[in-house]
């Protein structure tokens, strides 16, 4: 994507377009709370325990200092990144974001159909309201990642990964963070979970061996499936052995989500995995863990360009790509900003977002004196 984001013509179109959602992040959340019930809305937006590392995600952003330079001539930009032998416009992806029909119908159509009109990858989670294959549909011809959730019946993960492949996913990232959910206060307070209805497992519904395993389909019997799927869904078993039973599926590259710590990171290209996702899932498991942005230069530095490291938990303005880019990700993914986006204005909503997210950033990037993401590095950062 060249020069977006000249803040002179975007206030220009601002003037011509209707402004569906807020511009500032915190006004963003602060309308979906009001447009969401109180149950979908705590479940998006809170985290695990007191939020500490959830409202450190962010705070940690802004620890990092830029130090912008000057007379560089950035004129003429390009925010584009190669990834896996593909060019993606611009180095941000959707994180993969379960359920999505709480805070809207259409879910994840909406928010895969707005990412593709940005040229940006979408990754569906494996606990998607709408199945793999119609979300693939939806947006022919878009490069997507699929997100497993490896439950503990080994057939039903490699089921999803075979779908996965035949429905064009370009590559499987695997989340290691979550093998059982986190001590989430707000949701065990409304005693609410989303995969306890029919349209929290969509993607587990339309999957042949999750069907295989129960005595009658959902559509006679769905608290029986609902029920099953509470016995599978995690796996807090698996070991960095298990990996090779993933490897042995398919070809497509395989990245894990949710790696902190630098030792980790060194056993995942050990393993022979194709990326890293660091990640602390937005503070919503481990309260108290460390700001991902924080645990991303070691991650960078044992990892010494081996395989692409990429980041998420906290990325809400543009100059938090700058830094994260800076610090060695070769991207990011965006979560609960796309989510409010999609909650106040659906698919138009989701590319509103993105529309300012990528506008900032190519703004930021050019006013801190680099042409494109390659000039990004350490040099540029300080941390106070
Ligand atoms: C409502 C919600 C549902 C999520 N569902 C998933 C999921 O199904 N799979 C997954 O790997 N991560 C999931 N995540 C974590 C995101 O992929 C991402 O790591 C996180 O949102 C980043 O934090 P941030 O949104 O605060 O930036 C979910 C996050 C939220 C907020
Ligand atoms: C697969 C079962 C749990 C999905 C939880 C979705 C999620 O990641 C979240 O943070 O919520």
């Amino acid at each position: 994507m060249r020069n977006f984001g000249n803040q002179v013509q975007f206030t220009v179109y601002q003037q011509l377009e209707k402004n569906l959602v807020p511009v500032s992040y915190e006004e963003l959340e602060a309308r979906a709370k009001e447009e969401l019930e109180a149950k979908p809305f705590d479940y998006v937006a809170a985290s695990a325990g007191i939020e500490d590392t959830a409202r450190e995600n962010n705070l940690a952003f802004r620890k990092w200092k830029i130090v912008p330079r000057m007379l560089r001539d950035t004129s003429d930009r390009d925010i584009g990144i190669e990834l896996f032998g593909r060019k993606l416009n611009v180095p941000l992806l959707l994180a993969p974001i379960g359920v999505q029909s709480i805070v809207h119908p259409e879910g994840e159509i909406a928010s895969a159909r707005a990412a593709a009109s940005m040229g940006v990858p979408f990754i569906a989670s494996t606990a998607s309201t709408y199945s793999l294959e119609k979300i693939s549909e939806a947006t022919e011809g878009a490069e997507k990642w699929f997100q497993l959730y490896w439950s503990n019946d080994h057939e039903l993960a490699a089921s999803m990964v075979k779908r996965a492949e035949s429905a064009g996913y370009g590559a499987i990232v695997i989340t290691l963070d979550t093998p059982m959910m986190g001590w989430r206060e707000k949701d065990i307070h409304h005693a609410y979970l989303p995969f306890l209805e029919a349209k929290g497992i969509g993607n587990y519904l339309e999957d042949p061996v999750f069907r295989s395993r129960l005595e009658r389909s959902p559509e006679e019997d769905i608290r029986s499936a609902i029920m099953h799927w509470a016995q599978i869904f995690g796996n807090p078993s698996l070991t960095w052995r298990d990996l090779e039973f993933i490897r042995s599926q398919t070809n497509l590259p395989i990245l894990l989500k949710g790696v902190l710590h630098p030792d980790d990171a060194r056993l995942a290209v050990e393993s022979g995995v194709d990326g890293l996702i660091v990640s602390n899932h937005g503070g919503r498991q481990v309260d108290g863990s460390i700001p991902a942005v924080d645990a991303l230069p070691d991650v960078v530095d044992i990892v010494q360009g081996d395989i692409p490291v990429l980041m998420d938990s906290g990325i809400r303005r543009g100059a938090d790509i700058v830094k994260a880019l800076s610090l060695g990700a070769s991207a990011v993914l965006l979560g609960r900003p796309y989510m409010y986006g999609l909650a106040l204005a659906g698919e138009a909503g989701v590319r509103q977002v993105l529309r300012n997210l990528i506008a900032d950033f190519d703004l930021t990037m050019a006013l801190s004196g680099s042409r494109s993401v390659d000039g990004l590095g350490r040099d540029l950062l300080k941390k106070v």
